[in-house]
Formats: structure tokens, sequence, C-alpha cells
């Protein structure tokens, strides 16, 4: 069974090309998180995904079903920000709702709320929760039904160190029981902490950077003086750390190359580790200037 299946997906706003017939599949559960700067489609993109937003062309499916039948909800919850939630109603009658939808017993509920550590605030109106709490409600609606999919927009947005990892041992939980999850963060730290599945919304596709279509790679060398680098590398790829250590980005080919000139030489390199690049790594070299567009 495909868990998710866009195809041929597009989406402009005006001049603004948001999704260009874009192409995504996910046939076995995973963690999947969604990067992209400010304003680059993220929310559009699972807002369309959850039918919430119009589209131009292309199709959804999720759980083999087309996303335009309301049925794929009994199966799929979506955290959207706090604009979702009800000033004037209080935590527990959202947690009732969500409850009374799904048809889920007290137990399930109650072992949820505790699980997430809610139930001191739930009987106050949202309209007097703070930020972080608000998320705390919202990630529990998610989660109540225990759904095969999950999507959340900026789930860690507010929260604190000890809720971040909360939050992250429940997604993890989850998704072990089978639950695919897909999360947007700019949390690139946080993300790399909880999955190493990551696409970046970029030119209107999601890219998925794979160790071949990395362009470059972190090495750490160990040479006698560092500063002999600057001659060699382009400064943007250089990090020097010490009179004698220094960080390079650079692809594989061109660091092979600059072993073999500084062979031999003083400067030999005399130790290399080297890094795969974490998610803020490969965001600045895809994103050079922070702006796709
Ligand atoms: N209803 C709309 N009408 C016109 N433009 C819109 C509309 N909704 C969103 N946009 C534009 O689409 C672009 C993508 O917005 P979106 O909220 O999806 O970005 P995002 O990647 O989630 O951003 P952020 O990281 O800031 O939350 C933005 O430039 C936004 O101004």
């Amino acid at each position: 069974m495909m868990i998710l299946e866009l195809t041929h997906l597009s989406k402009t706003f005006g001049a603004q090309k948001i999704l260009d017939d874009l192409n995504y599949q996910i046939e076995t559960p995973e963690i999947l998180a969604l990067v992209a700067p400010n304003g680059t489609g993220k929310t559009t993109l699972l807002n369309i995904i959850a039918n919430l937003e119009p589209w131009d062309t292309g199709q959804i499916e999720i759980l083999d079903k087309t996303n335009k039948q309301y049925q794929i909800f009994k199966e799929m919850t979506y955290m959207q920000d706090s604009t979702v939630l009800f000033p004037q109603q209080t935590g527990l009658d959202h947690i009732r709702l969500i409850q009374s939808s799904y048809q889920l017993s007290t137990q399930q509920v109650n072992r949820i709320i505790d699980r997430v550590g809610i139930r001191n605030f739930l009987k106050k109106q949202v309209k007097h929760y703070s930020m972080g709490m608000k998320q705390l409600l919202l990630f529990t609606l998610a989660i109540l039904p225990q759904p095969k999919l999950i999507l959340l927009d900026e789930p860690l947005n507010g929260l604190d160190p000890r809720a971040i990892n909360l939050v992250r041992e429940i997604l993890l939980d989850y998704h072990q029981q089978g639950t695919t999850i897909i999360f947007s963060s700019h949390n690139l730290d946080e993300i790399d902490r909880l999955t190493d599945n990551v696409v970046f919304l970029a030119h209107g596709k999601l890219v998925k950077p794979k160790e071949d279509t990395l362009t470059a790679k972190a090495y750490t060398v160990v040479l006698n003086d560092s500063a002999v680098l600057k001659t060699l590398v382009p400064v943007a790829a250089l990090t020097i750390l010490t009179e004698h250590k220094a960080i390079l980005n650079v692809t594989p080919a061109r660091f092979e190359d600059l072993i073999k000139k500084l062979a031999g030489t003083p400067n030999e390199i005399l130790d290399t580790s080297v890094k795969k690049l974490n998610t803020e790594q490969i965001y600045f070299q895809l994103f050079k200037n922070n702006r796709i567009h």
C-alpha cells in the first residue's frame, strides 16, 4: 500500500510558483522532515496534501485513497498552527471533540493526556494558553487517534527543551508502531536528532540529498600549517580551527587533488576525518542566500 503519493503536483500564487510538477512517494512508514526557507511553501504543501487548499494540477493519494475523500481523515491527522484552536473553549473541549469524532476510549485519551503531561491546564480556556501550551494541545490532538499518517507544521515551535524531547520520544514511538510522520521545521539540529530522512522544498520540487548528490563533504584535517590551505581552497569552503587543524567543505575529487598536491611537502595532510554533512550544512548549500525565489 502506498502511504502517500504526490503526482505532477503544481501550485502557483500569482506569479509565484510554489510547487512545480512535484512528484513524491512514501511506501513504508518513515519520519520525514520538510525543510525550506520562510515563505517557500511548506505550509501550502501540507495544506494541499490535507485538501485544505486548492492546487492547480496533479493528484494526491493517501493510503490508496484520493485526498478528496473525507475518509482520509480516519487515517490521517494534521497539526496546523494554533489559529485553528477555539480561544473560548478549553483544551478538554478540544480533546472531547476529537474523542467523539474518532470514537476513542477514555482510557486511551487519558493515557495520551498523561503522556504529553498537559492535564494540569486542560480546564483553562485556550485564550489563556502560552504558545508552548497551545503547541502541546495541538500535538495531543494530532496523536490522539493514533493515525497511520501524521502531518505536523512546525510542531517544535515554542516548545522548551523538555517538551521537545518528549515530542521526539513520542514521534519515535509512533513511528515504531507503523505511523508515518511528516513534519516541517526550521530547527535543523532537532531534525538531525529525530531523523536522517530530510527533504528540501526547492524550486517547487522536493529534493532529497543522497550521498551521490551531495556536492561536498566536511573533512577535518590535521597538517603542519593550516593557513596554507587558504591559498589552495576557496575561502567559503574553509574553516581554520587551530594552527594545525581545519575543516574543508570540498568535493571528494577536490579533496583527493589537494592531498596529492600536498603529499611530500611540509604541509602534507597528517590526519583526516570525514563527516557527513548535517542538515544545516546541506541547507546552506541548497539555499545559498536563504532565498530561492
Ligand atoms: N492564500 C494565499 N494567497 C497568496 N499567496 C499566498 C497564500 N498563501 C500563501 N501564500 C504565499 O505562498 C508562499 C508560501 O507560503 P507558505 O506559508 O506555504 O510558506 P512556508 O514555507 O510554510 O513558510 P514559513 O517557513 O515562513 O512558515 C509565501 O510567499 C506566501 O506569501
